[in-house]
């Protein structure tokens, strides 16, 4: 990713010795999701739980936990409960981090489908299915996440993030919202309803739309893993990408007004009251009706602000021509979202919703429920709405998303062979390129081991650690080395 060393000037709180990647606009990004899990045609009672725990059973027999991570460098598990995890291994770019994502799915879908087998063979009837949701929302009124991680420069400060960031969060849902069939009607977005807070650290008390527990999973003299909350699992693979990228560019504006010590323009977005302002967008199908109130006593639609953005964007990257990339085709990659993100505001603004339904979830959600009335002359029950919805979010045993992307109704970045590749292959330019060789190499020996996202350890047959701090660093260390030594 972008790569800056021309600034002169390492910001506020620099000290001696940074990483090389503190000076310019490098970005990790990881996307956490959890994934509903039901039931449907079982012959006796069995339950979302005891899905989800047969679905991990070959995980518990492989790893002893239902905590793990894989060969290609993600993060496997499940806590109480039946919301399995999957948390994509570290990625520069954000096309890495979808298939990492996109690995994700077939990962859930797999083990779906040997739990089913194992259901159907003891006693649960052949009609059993397994449904894998990714979406977050469940038909009880539970609600889950899927959150994107960011690393940022240290000197970005919290108050920055909940006024300068957070307006383009709740506006960008715009276009990365999943949309929802709720009692009321349809919605944009997955979680208005579930996020009251703006910025805290709790996750359990009340949910906020940035978590702000510090856990850098880097060094912390440097940087900060932002913890977005506010997103909806997206099943388009333009949108997964389009939130990352887009965030990024925002993000590299932000820290570069706090290294030069200078207003970034986006706090003139703040708003009076964050959770108001995203049920309100959530709600305003139109997108252009709905008045946001700002601190300042201002108002704006989620479009106008989402134009404040791009501004602020264009100007930042007009100065930095230089900007965006390792390679030009980082560059290349940077310049398209921008035109991309231009686009999606233009034809919003024109009330052209529709035309998105090819790459934003909501929109193709809506065409689908048109098209559906228009068979049935609008007479559909709210029933019929709510299990398309559910279908089009169901990895394990849907059919509506796959034949859209079949029938080139949503647009596809990458292709199953994609996918199945980052099953096995992390990022390379990551340290988690260094963590799925070392699990592939352990699971192959037969050895015990664990991992976090620093540090790896073999348990057995001898004790060896290596710890691995910076993130963008995949080269092994000498610990590295005589741990893999070891196996
Ligand atoms: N330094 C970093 N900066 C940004 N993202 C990171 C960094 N290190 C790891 N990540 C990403 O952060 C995510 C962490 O996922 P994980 O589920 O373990 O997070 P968590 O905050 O501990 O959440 P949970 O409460 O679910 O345990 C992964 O997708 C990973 O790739
Ligand atoms: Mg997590």
């Amino acid at each position: 990713m972008p790569q800056l060393r021309d600034s002169g000037n390492s910001g506020p709180g620099a000290t001696v010795e940074r990483s090389p990647e503190f000076e310019g606009f490098a970005r990790i990004f990881g996307v956490e999701t959890e994934y509903g899990v039901s039931v449907t045609g079982a012959s006796r009672p069995v339950d979302a739980g005891q899905v989800a725990m047969t679905m991990f059973r070959p995980i518990v027999s492989r790893s002893r936990s239902t905590n793990t991570y894989l060969a290609n460098g993600s993060r496997l598990y499940l806590d109480v409960g039946s919301h399995p995890e999957y948390a994509t291994a570290e990625a520069r770019r954000p096309i890495d981090a979808l298939a990492q994502d996109m690995a994700g799915e077939l990962v859930m879908r797999r083990l779906a489908s040997q739990a089913q087998d194992q259901l159907r063979d003891t006693g649960y009837g052949e009609h059993l299915r397994v449904h894998v949701f990714k979406n977050n929302a469940d038909s009880a009124g539970h609600s889950f996440g899927c959150h994107e991680n960011y690393l940022v420069r240290r000197y970005v400060s919290l108050e920055q993030v909940e006024h300068e960031l957070l307006p383009f969060l709740i506006t960008r849902q715009l276009y990365t919202g999943a949309g929802r069939v709720t009692d009321e009607g349809f919605e944009i977005t997955q979680r208005a309803d579930y996020l009251d807070e703006a910025v805290s650290s709790a996750t359990t008390r009340s949910r906020p739309m940035v978590n702000t527990r510090d856990e850098p999973h880097a060094d912390p003299e440097e940087f900060r893993r932002l913890h977005v909350i506010i997103g909806d699992s997206n099943r388009s693979q333009w949108a997964t990408r389009m939130k990352l990228a887009v965030t990024h560019l925002v993000l590299c504006a932000i820290e570069e007004s706090a290294r030069l010590g200078r207003p970034s323009g986006c706090e003139a977005f703040a708003l009076a009251d964050p959770g108001e302002a995203n049920r309100a967008v959530s709600r305003d199908l139109t997108c252009r009706t709905a008045k946001l109130r700002l601190a300042d006593g201002r108002e704006m639609t989620a479009i106008e602000i989402q134009r404040g953005y791009l501004s602020i964007v264009e100007r930042f990257m007009a100065d930095h021509r230089e900007l965006t990339g390792e390679s030009d085709a980082d560059a290349g990659d940077m310049a398209r979202t921008v035109d991309a993100w231009r686009q999606v505001l233009e034809l919003l603004e024109s009330g052209r919703s529709e035309q998105l339904a090819d790459r934003v979830d909501w929109a193709a959600k809506l065409r689908l429920f048109e098209a559906l009335h228009a068979r049935r002359g609008g007479m559909i029950a709210q029933s019929k709405l709510a299990q398309l919805d559910m279908d089009y979010h169901d990895i394990a045993s849907g059919t509506v998303y796959d034949a859209l992307l079949r029938r080139g109704m949503m647009i596809r970045l990458l292709d199953d062979a994609d996918a199945q590749r980052a099953l096995s292959a992390p990022p390379a330019d990551t340290r988690a390129a260094l963590r799925g060789r070392f699990v592939a190499a352990a699971l192959d020996a037969g050895a015990q081991f664990s991992c976090d996202w620093t540090r790896l350890t073999l348990t057995g047959p001898e004790h060896r650690e290596a710890v691995m701090l910076d993130p963008f660093d995949a080269d092994p260390s000498d610990d590295y080395e005589r741990l893999m030594a070891a196996l």
